[in-house]
C-alpha cells in the first residue's frame, strides 16, 4: 500500500494497548485512508477493531481510549504523539466518530434534532440555529431518516433509528475524516443496505474508516479491507482479492462463510 505522508489518515506500524494493561491489542498495523479510498476493518470479536478506530478518532487514555506504544498514527497531517490538548480539540471538529453501540450513549430525553445538532453547539454555542437546522436535516437525510423524527425524543425511537441518529451526529459537522464502528448493528435488512450505500457515498468525499462484521458489508462500502486477528493484519486488499487468496485460517473461514451464504 502506498503511504503518502500527507494522507488524511496514515497508520504506520501502529501498536496500541489500553491504559493500565501491559498487553498490546493492535500490533504493527499499517494502512492509509483517503477520500475515495476507504478502509474497512474486519476481524473476530476482540481482534482490536474498536481499539484501532478509537485511536484514529483521537480518543486518548484520559477518555478511555488506547495508548500508542509503537509506530505512528497521523490524522489530517497531525501526528497523534505530538498533539497537544488544544490542537486535539481543534482537530476533533474535522473527525466524525460513530462509536460502536453509539445509540446507547445518546441522551434519550432530548429531541432527535437537538441530539444531532449537539456537536455544532458544543463547538460554538452561538452558532446560527437556522444554519444548524440545515446541517441537521442534511445529516438525517444521509442516514435515510425522515425529517418527521426531528421533534421526537430519542427514547421514542427504535434501536435501529437511534443507531442512525448517532451516525447523523457524527456527520453533522461534515467531517473530513469519518470513523464508523459497526454501523449497521441493530438495523433491519431493509435499512442496512441503504446505510451502507450512504457510507459508500460519504467515502468518496472524505477519508472513511469503518469496522464491519461481514465481507458483504465491506463490499458494500468498497475500498480496501484489512482483516485483523489478535491485533495483527492477516489480510489486506479489496475484499474479494483477500477472500480469493486466504493467507490465514480466519480469512479462509470468512471465505467459507461467504460461500455458504451465497
Ligand atoms: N477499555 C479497555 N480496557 C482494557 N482492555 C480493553 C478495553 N477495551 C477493549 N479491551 C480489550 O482489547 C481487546 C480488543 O478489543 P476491541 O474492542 O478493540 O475488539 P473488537 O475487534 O472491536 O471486538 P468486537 O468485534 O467484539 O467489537 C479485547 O481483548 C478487549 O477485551
Amino acid at each position: 500500500m502506498t503511504e503518502p505522508t500527507n494522507a488524511a489518515v496514515r497508520v504506520h506500524d501502529a501498536s496500541l494497548a489500553h491504559a493500565g494493561s501491559p498487553s498490546l491489542v493492535v500490533r504493527g498495523v499499517s494502512f492509509v485512508a483517503e477520500p475515495g479510498a476507504p478502509i474497512t476493518v474486519l476481524g473476530p470479536t476482540g481482534s482490536g477493531k474498536s481499539t484501532l478506530l478509537d485511536a484514529i478518532a483521537l480518543q486518548t487514555p484520559e477518555d478511555g481510549g488506547p495508548e500508542l506504544h509503537g509506530g505512528s498514527i497521523s490524522v489530517l497531517g497531525h501526528d497523534l504523539r505530538r498533539l497537544g490538548t488544544r490542537a486535539r480539540t481543534r482537530l476533533l471538529a474535522f473527525v466524525g466518530h460513530a462509536e460502536q453501540r453509539g445509540s446507547e450513549h445518546l441522551d434519550g430525553t432530548v429531541t432527535v434534532g437537538d441530539a444531532v445538532a449537539a456537536p455544532i453547539f458544543d463547538r460554538d454555542p452561538r452558532f446560527d440555529r437556522g444554519e444548524a437546522g440545515i446541517a441537521v436535516a442534511g445529516a438525517l437525510d444521509r442516514v435515510r431518516l425522515s425529517l418527521g423524527v426531528l421533534d421526537r425524543h430519542v427514547f421514542e425511537l427504535s434501536r435501529g433509528q437511534r443507531q442512525r441518529v448517532s451516525l447523523a451526529r457524527a456527520l453533522v459537522l461534515d467531517p473530513r475524516v469519518l470513523v464508523v464502528d459497526d454501523p449497521i448493528s441493530g438495523l433491519d435488512p431493509v435499512v442496512a443496505p441503504a446505510v451502507l450505500s450512504a457510507l459508500r457515498e460519504l467515502g468518496d468525499s472524505r477519508a472513511l474508516v469503518a469496522a464491519v462484521r461481514t465481507p458483504r458489508q465491506a463490499r458494500a462500502i468498497g475500498g480496501t479491507s484489512i482483516v485483523l486477528h489478535r491485533g495483527r493484519i492477516v489480510g489486506a486488499g479489496p475484499i474479494d482479492d483477500v477472500l480469493a487468496d486466504p493467507r490465514h485460517a480466519f480469512v479462509a473461514a470468512l471465505a467459507r462463510t461467504e460461500e455458504s451464504a451465497a
